[in-house]
């Protein structure tokens, strides 16, 4: 079958259509796209929203010459059962899914197809996104191109060893969570002492904003940054006295090494 310069993406939930999303942003045609999702209400409802069609795995693998594989860990080795009939070696496989090695996914497809692992996060939805990629063991240049012009539709974009994927799915894949846990916790704050809950949302949400614009843009580190915010004896230095004595960096710590090692653990699965 002749081959098009169609992406298909396999699983549209959450982070397969926050991915195609970006790309039709970016400016891709909806007829440069393929989702297959399992689900007919779901087709029907990304195929109304976004205008793309939505087709079998097996029709996908066929078609396109980028597979885009945004399943959940646990949903691989069926897919990847699935679609290895029909995948030749000129076809290029991007994987997003976390704990899953480019060698895991090589070892059930026909020897020679270039694999990416892609670990992106959910601020990809607004452009803000932040994915790092590896190379499989027959990817060049030109696969690593493609996944990177991929991704960039949706934010930032990081070439890492594949070692380190484990680590930054703990960080930066997982890390938009950690975020919202403390925004949570500093609007409940806010409730608590009796602001309105639109109030204190307001003002914690454009502080983490601001921050990471200041983060950003002044190049500074993060302690310098604290420092300025803490005047002697002042209400910064109360509160950051209370983190320290509730643990809060070592639960940051605990937290991160446990995703990472779920990484580990997802790819054993
Ligand atoms: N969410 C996130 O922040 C991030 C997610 N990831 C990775 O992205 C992947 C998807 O995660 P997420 O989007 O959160 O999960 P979701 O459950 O939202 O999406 C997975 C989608 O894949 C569909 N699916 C499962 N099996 C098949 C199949 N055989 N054929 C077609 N579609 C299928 C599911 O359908 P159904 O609803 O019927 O089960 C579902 O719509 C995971 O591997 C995860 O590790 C990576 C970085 C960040
Ligand atoms: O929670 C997860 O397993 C996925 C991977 C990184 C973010 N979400």
């Amino acid at each position: 079958m002749a081959m098009t310069s169609q992406v298909a993406i396999l699983g549209a939930g959450v982070m397969g259509e926050t991915l195609l999303s970006g790309l039709l942003r970016a400016g891709r045609r909806p007829e440069e796209l393929l989702i297959t999702e399992r689900r007919a209400e779901r087709a029907t409802e990304l195929r109304e929203r976004y205008g793309v069609d939505v087709v079998t795995n097996v029709d996908a693998a066929a078609k396109a010459d980028t597979l885009v594989l945004v399943v959940k860990p646990q949903d691989m080795p069926d897919l990847l059962a699935e679609i290895a009939p029909v995948i030749q070696p000129s076809q290029t496989v991007v994987s997003l899914a976390a704990g899953i090695t480019t060698g895991f996914i090589e070892s059930r497809l026909p020897e020679g197809v270039a694999v990416v692992r892609v670990m992106p996060n959910t601020p990809a939805l607004v452009d803000e996104g932040m994915a790092a990629i590896s190379r499989g063991a027959h990817c060049d240049e030109s696969h690593l191109v493609l996944a990177e012009g991929l991704l960039a539709a949706t934010g930032r974009v990081i070439r890492v060893p594949e070692k380190q994927q484990d680590a930054v799915t703990a960080i930066s894949g997982s890390g938009p969570a950690y975020i919202f846990f403390v925004v949570e916790a500093m609007i409940e704050a806010g409730v608590h002492m009796g602001l309105p809950r639109s109030t204190a949302s307001e003002l914690v949400v454009q502080t983490v904003v601001g921050s990471a614009k200041l983060l950003r843009e002044t190049g500074e580190h993060p302690t310098v940054l604290r420092e300025r915010v803490t005047s002697p004896g002042g209400t910064t230095a109360a509160a950051v006295r209370e983190l320290e004595d509730h643990k809060v960096r070592a639960a940051f710590l605990s937290a991160i090494e446990a995703a990472r090692n779920r990484s580990r653990a997802l790819a054993a699965e």
